[in-house]
């Protein structure tokens, strides 16, 4: 990944201050921009606090950011993303946290003093005041069962192919409820998912465990992304013994064909495809079909800035085609989608890039939790099962919400 250098400086905080759920809960109580995550398959916990009040807007030019979180709405008018600048750094596999040279003496002794302060006994509890007060009312399911028949009747006079349409759902929280403890049940039962906590003022709290990529750049120049679509429940059975009805496997497939013909609007043709073949997410199975460009063999390393632009918001959260879709998405969802379906993920650190699409999320608010999920509508769906799915999704992130 080819990007211009940063200027880091390292601040050892005297060692038994400094671990993740410290920084973690200082973050929180502080009202300042934060995220905090887990890479798939990875055991490192990493956080960036912005000592900025307000996160940065930004057009998501990967190349010529500062380093942070990146996390992008849906839809929006200006068409931004916010960014979270890692003003502070921490992962938990240094044993120290990296400020921005922007920042002056004054500011790490304040950090390192609420540090300090926390592990001699602050309680977490600051963290509920920041939260957001109020929020569209959650979808019932006449409201949904009734646009996902609308879409189907649309669909069979060829106003579109696919449209991805969703839903909210409040959850009462206990007053004891810590997003700490949630976020470390989530990384225990959903190793292979990206897991996160991110908070933006006017944005809120989100939290999320995501099963899909939207692009990837890594270390070695390698840009990935995947093609994910089609959902059953598991119901104990392994990926392999799988098997597909030709609904899903259409929807699927409309997802790769959209991702190809991304490659070919920059007229690249080496990419490698693999698939689709059944992966497991949680307690549900998807279809998913990866691609793979080496951006170093075709000179191309600003592959997953070009591709994001492209990519966002792809079949799999939108529809086919894309305008259309959209359109039928605000017309009739009534709802913000916010950063659901929208992409998060680090950019710059450790020199990679990794966009996840913003799915099986929630949003805190003081008192209860707001869960967000969509499905997939061809010609051929069930409202009645399409509900069902969405509720089959938000169980991934219910199902560890208290325990
Ligand atoms: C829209 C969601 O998931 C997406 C839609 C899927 C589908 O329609 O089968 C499957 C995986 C995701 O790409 C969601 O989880 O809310």
């Amino acid at each position: 990944m080819e990007k211009k250098s940063q200027n880091i400086i390292s601040t050892k905080v005297e060692n038994s201050t400094l671990d993740f759920d410290t920084v973690l809960a200082v973050a929180l109580n502080s009202g300042q921009p934060f995220a905090a995550w887990k890479m798939p398959n990875e055991n490192t916990q990493s956080i960036v606090v912005s000592l900025q009040k307000e996160a940065l807007r930004v057009t998501s030019d990967l190349e010529n950011l500062p380093n942070g979180f990146l996390a992008r709405p849906f839809q929006d008018q200006d068409n931004k993303a916010f960014l979270i600048p890692a003003d502070i750094y921490y992962t938990s596999d240094l044993p120290e946290i990296q400020f921005s040279s922007d920042y002056d003496f004054d500011t790490k002794v304040k950090v390192e003093k609420a540090l300090n302060d926390f592990k001699h006994n602050k309680p977490l509890k600051k963290w509920k005041d920041n939260m957001l007060k109020e929020h569209f009312p959650p979808t019932s399911k006449e409201h949904f069962t009734s646009i996902v028949d609308d879409s189907i009747e649309a669909m069979k006079d060829d106003a579109f192919l696919k449209v991805v349409l969703s839903r909210t759902k409040e959850v009462p929280l206990k007053d004891d409820f810590s997003p700490i403890h949630f976020f470390h049940r989530l990384c225990k039962a959903y190793p292979n998912a990206f897991i996160s906590v991110c908070f933006i003022p006017k944005v809120g709290l989100w939290m999320g465990a995501s099963p899909e990529t939207l692009i990837s750049v890594d270390e070695n120049g390698v840009f990935r992304t995947v093609a994910l679509a089609g959902t059953q429940a598991s119901n104990g059975m392994l990926p392999k013994d799988a098997s597909w009805k030709s609904k899903e496997i259409e929807e699927q497939a409309l997802v790769s064909r959209y991702i190809i013909n991304c490659f070919k609007k920059i007229r690249l043709r080496e990419f490698d495809e693999k698939g689709p073949r059944t992966v497991a997410a949680a307690h549900l199975l998807h279809l998913r079909t990866d691609f793979k460009v080496d951006t170093k063999a075709t000179n191309f390393p600003q592959l997953g800035t070009v591709m994001l632009d492209l990519l966002h918001p792809t079949s799999a959260v939108c529809g086919m085609p894309k305008e259309v879709a959209t359109q039928f998405i605000l017309d009739n969802e009534h709802y913000n989608r916010s950063l659901y379906s929208g992409y998060i993920g680090p950019i710059g650190l450790k020199n990679r890039n990794h966009l996840f699409v913003n799915l099986r999320c929630l949003q805190i608010f003081n008192d209860h939790a707001l869960l967000y999920a969509g499905a997939g509508i061809t010609e051929d769906s069930d409202a009645e099962k399409e509900w069902k799915e969405t509720e089959i999704k938000m169980d991934t992130m219910l199902k560890h919400l208290h325990s």
